[in-house]
């Protein structure tokens, strides 16, 4: 067993990894990190349980520590689930000190040197690890994208063959995005926030990393246009897009680009069986019905139509966070980076 700690254990995307880990395979859960507000007291004590799953009795015990570098000492790889601005320089600290770093926050998601992957796209973009390697660092970081970037690189993947110029997205985000304490009711009961801090911009950033090619050595940009515009929703999980991409073939030709995309993994504990699946009725995919589909890991696309015009959904705590991190470990341990 690999042992693993979860930074920023509490939060949102933090009892996500909790929930996760709990019972997994390949990884043991050593330690658990929060804020010193927590720190000191045991998870089970200390934690909010606010996930729609049981609490893992198993890990309840565990005492929360600070988030040092000392905490984290007997763990070979930690999951961040840290707010960025304290992200940035734990992590680099944690990954300077021979542990490696599967993270969520965006701090140093466009790093040039450090991998920003999903496993089903990119995954040799993992070379990145040997580059941080060859520059003196003991560990490494390793990214997954942010929520919405890879509800919609998981939705234009299959289409790569059709060499796509421009893509417009405009996306309904869950308020589980913003953290437990991120939106107010006040702000979302009965409304629409057109506006999510830095969010379009990582959109037409990430995806660009994400999808672009790797020589070995650096990330090429992939040479098409994300255009994003980001709005917040009255829904509790999962991130819906309508998507516009300047693709001219026919329906049915996409579907069957669609039907045949597969995860190039097949021994990977939380990769879903279906890692995109598609809808043809005329009114799903939907966050209540469709976001824990393979358990929360599959993205749901449907309403495509010529144009070429579809809806694509995930749930952003899982394939969005957390989720996304523990199958980049899967295939890191896979890969024998660990
Ligand atoms: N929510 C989502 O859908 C997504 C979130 N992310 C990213 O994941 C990260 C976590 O987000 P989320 O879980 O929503 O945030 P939350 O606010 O829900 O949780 C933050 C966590 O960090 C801890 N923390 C806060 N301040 C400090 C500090 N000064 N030192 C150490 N630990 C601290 C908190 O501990 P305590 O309880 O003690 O305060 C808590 O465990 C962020 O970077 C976010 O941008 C990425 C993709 C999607
Ligand atoms: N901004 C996202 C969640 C998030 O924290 O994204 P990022 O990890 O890119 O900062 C949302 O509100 O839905």
């Amino acid at each position: 067993m690999i042992n693993v700690g979860v930074l920023g254990a509490t939060g949102a995307v933090g009892q996500r990894f909790v929930q996760l880990l709990a019972d997994h395979p390949w990884f043991h859960l050593e330690a658990l990190t929060a804020s010193e507000r927590s720190a000191g007291k045991k998870f089970g004590n200390v934690v909010n349980w606010r996930l729609d799953a049981p609490f893992p009795e198993s890990i309840g015990d565990i005492a929360v520590t600070p988030t040092t570098v000392e905490s984290v000492k007997n763990c070979d790889l930690v999951f961040s689930a840290l707010p960025a601005d304290i992200a940035t320089s734990i992590e680099a600290d944690i990954a300077a000190a021979g542990v490696a770093v599967c993270s969520n926050a965006r701090s140093h998601r466009m790093d040039p040197i450090v991998p920003l992957v999903v496993p089903e796209v990119n995954p040799d973009h993992l070379g990145l690890i040997d580059v941080q390697r060859d520059r003196g660092r003991d560990g490494f970081i390793v990214t997954n994208p942010n929520c919405s970037t890879i509800v919609l690189v998981m939705a234009l993947a299959p289409l790569r063959s059709f060499a796509f110029r421009d893509v417009r997205v405009a996306t309904m985000q869950a308020i589980s995005g913003g953290g437990f304490s991120g939106v107010s009711a006040m702000d979302i009961y009965d409304n629409v926030v057109p506006y999510i801090g830095s969010e379009e911009e990582k959109m037409e950033t990430e995806t660009l990393k994400i999808m672009g090619t790797f020589d070995g050595a650096e990330v090429q940009d992939a040479p098409f246009s994300v255009s994003a515009s980001c709005h917040r929703v009255p829904v509790v999980d999962g991130h819906t897009l309508a998507v516009w991409v300047d693709v001219e073939n026919p329906v049915d030709e996409v579907k069957k680009a669609y039907a045949s995309f597969k995860s190039p993994f097949s021994n990977l504990p939380l990769q879903p069986a279906k890692p995109v699946e598609i809808f043809d009725q005329p009114d799903r995919p939907q966050p209540r019905l469709d976001r824990n589909r393979g358990r929360g890991m599959t993205v749901s696309v449907g309403r495509i139509r010529e144009g070429l015009r579809f809806v694509a959904l995930g749930h952003n705590t899982i394939r969005g966070a957390a989720g996304a991190s523990v199958l980049n470990a899967e295939l890191i341990y896979s890969k024998k980076y660990l």
